[in-house]
């Protein structure tokens, strides 16, 4: 790759089986009418669709209106507006809710095969419920200019617990020279002891860390390599193979006190030093972490490079080597390209979804690089495609508001920013 500002797409990868049959997958099905999907909750005030099988370019949108009636529990909000989304009047009553699929099964009164063959191929792979990691107390605070004070980041971990995420990645146990942000890694995991709900890890890049992480309360850590060699000297200071040596011994020392390893790849599509990475590279490393004993590898788009063009690819390459079910998807968010890589990677069976509250966060070895995908917008989407998550959206946007007025810096999540403009503007009727 020569220049980052190329997105990263086909062209520049490999051709593999699974490319060629997403392609088909598009291009030759017919697609759906929204109107002919069942809602949920929406109602389906008129459609019409032709049965024809040559519905390819004809989307119709202007062929249906929709209604939706909901109720509004959005910081106690009650807010009756009425409309048909696209015409005069709207009807929000829960502003926290996405307009979601409540079925998977495609249900058409206009019995075209080829359209509930679409849906099905769309649906096929996709989970029911999806593992949100939240990395924003690490992966946010560490490239923060300022520190945050302690007190704030343990309060916005509690918090994040509260909303219902299952995972919160707590803080880091690195040299303090490299990521002063987070040198008080010992009183966060003191303060969180009693926290019941969800499971705290916390990164680890050695022996060193791990032995530190465990005297602080850590029951599960993270190690991180690269499948870029030039990242991994810039961001641990050493070799790639070294990095792996360095996690065995981890490993080996974690399962002596069962202490369960997920094991990070950055770099998984782009380096901001060498460009392209091949998927083979991403394979390679992610089978290392596998086979030494990584119960989860989550796979960085560590600079946001990312399309689902390169995605797609390099998670066949690693699903080639490492089960579906053990892997996460942890994409920056630099070129607006998370979300389309998510539904990729659920589309290819991946139900584990890294993410950072208000899209903070970026790697500080890592030039360029902006923050995580915003969970708030991770979890409107899965949402709105009918998947679990046990997430309080509400209580979550809290969270981001929280941390985001602390930091004094607006949301990184579109959702947090239009679900916030509605109710305040709700409220002023
Ligand atoms: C790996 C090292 C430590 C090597 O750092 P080094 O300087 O090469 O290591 P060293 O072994 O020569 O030690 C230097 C000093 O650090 C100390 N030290 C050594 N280890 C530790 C430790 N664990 N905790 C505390 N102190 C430590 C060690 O004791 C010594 O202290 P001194 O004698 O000078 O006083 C350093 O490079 C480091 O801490 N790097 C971490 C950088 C980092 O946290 N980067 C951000 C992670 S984000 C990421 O990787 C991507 C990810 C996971 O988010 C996924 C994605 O976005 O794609």
């Amino acid at each position: 790759m020569s220049s980052l500002e190329e997105p990263i797409g086909l062209e520049s990868l490999p051709s593999l089986d699974v490319v060629g049959r997403l392609r088909g997958f598009s291009s030759g099905a017919c697609r759906p009418m929204v109107g002919e999907l069942e809602m949920g909750n929406c109602l389906i005030e008129s459609r019409s669709c032709s049965s024809s099988n040559n519905c390819n370019n004809v989307f119709c949108s202007d062929e249906y209106t929709w209604r939706r009636q909901s109720r509004c529990m959005f910081r106690g909000d009650h807010v009756r507006r009425s409309s048909c989304l696209g015409m005069s009047e709207k009807v929000f009553e829960s502003a926290c809710d996405p307009l979601y699929l409540q079925e998977r099964h495609y249900s058409s009164s206009c019995n075209d095969k080829d359209i509930r063959d679409f849906a099905n191929k769309f649906w096929r792979g996709m989970p029911r419920f999806v593992k949100i990691v939240e990395v924003g107390p690490r992966d946010g605070l560490q490239n923060e200019k300022g520190t945050v004070p302690t007190d704030i980041k343990i309060e916005l971990i509690q918090r994040l617990a509260a909303s219902g995420l299952p995972v919160v990645e707590a803080t880091s146990f690195v040299s303090p020279k490299w990521v002063p942000q987070l040198a008080d890694g010992k009183d966060v995991m003191a303060a969180i002891q009693t926290l019941q709900g969800a499971h705290f890890p916390v990164l680890t890049p050695n022996l060193k860390g791990f032995e530190a992480a465990v005297a602080a309360g850590a029951k599960e850590v993270a190690v991180f390599a690269s499948a870029s060699e030039s990242f991994s000297k810039s961001n641990i200071n050493c070799s790639i193979e070294e990095s792996l040596a360095r996690y065995r011994d981890v490993v080996n020392t974690a399962k002596k006190h069962s202490i369960p390893v997920r094991g990070y790849v950055s770099c998984v599509v782009g380096c901001p030093e060498e460009g392209l990475v091949p998927p083979s590279k991403v394979a390679y490393v992610a089978k290392e972490l596998y086979n030494m004993g990584c119960f989860e590898i989550s796979l960085g788009d560590t600079i946001g490079v990312g399309t689902p063009g390169a995605v797609i690819p390099m998670l066949e390459a690693v699903m080639s080597v490492v089960p579906v079910e053990k892997l996460a998807v942890h994409f920056h968010d630099t070129y607006g390209q998370s979300l389309p890589n998510i539904l990729v990677s659920l589309q290819m069976g991946v139900s584990v979804v890294d993410s950072s509250v208000a899209g903070l966060g970026g790697c500080p070895y890592a030039k360029g690089a902006s923050g995580n995908v915003a969970t708030e917008d991770v979890v409107y989407m899965l949402h709105g495609l009918g998947i679990k998550t046990r997430v309080d959206l509400g209580k979550l946007m809290a969270v981001g508001e929280f941390i985001c007025k602390q930091l004094g810096r607006q949301s990184g999540s579109k959702t947090a920013v239009a679900l916030s403009k509605l109710t305040a503007d709700a409220s002023k009727i």
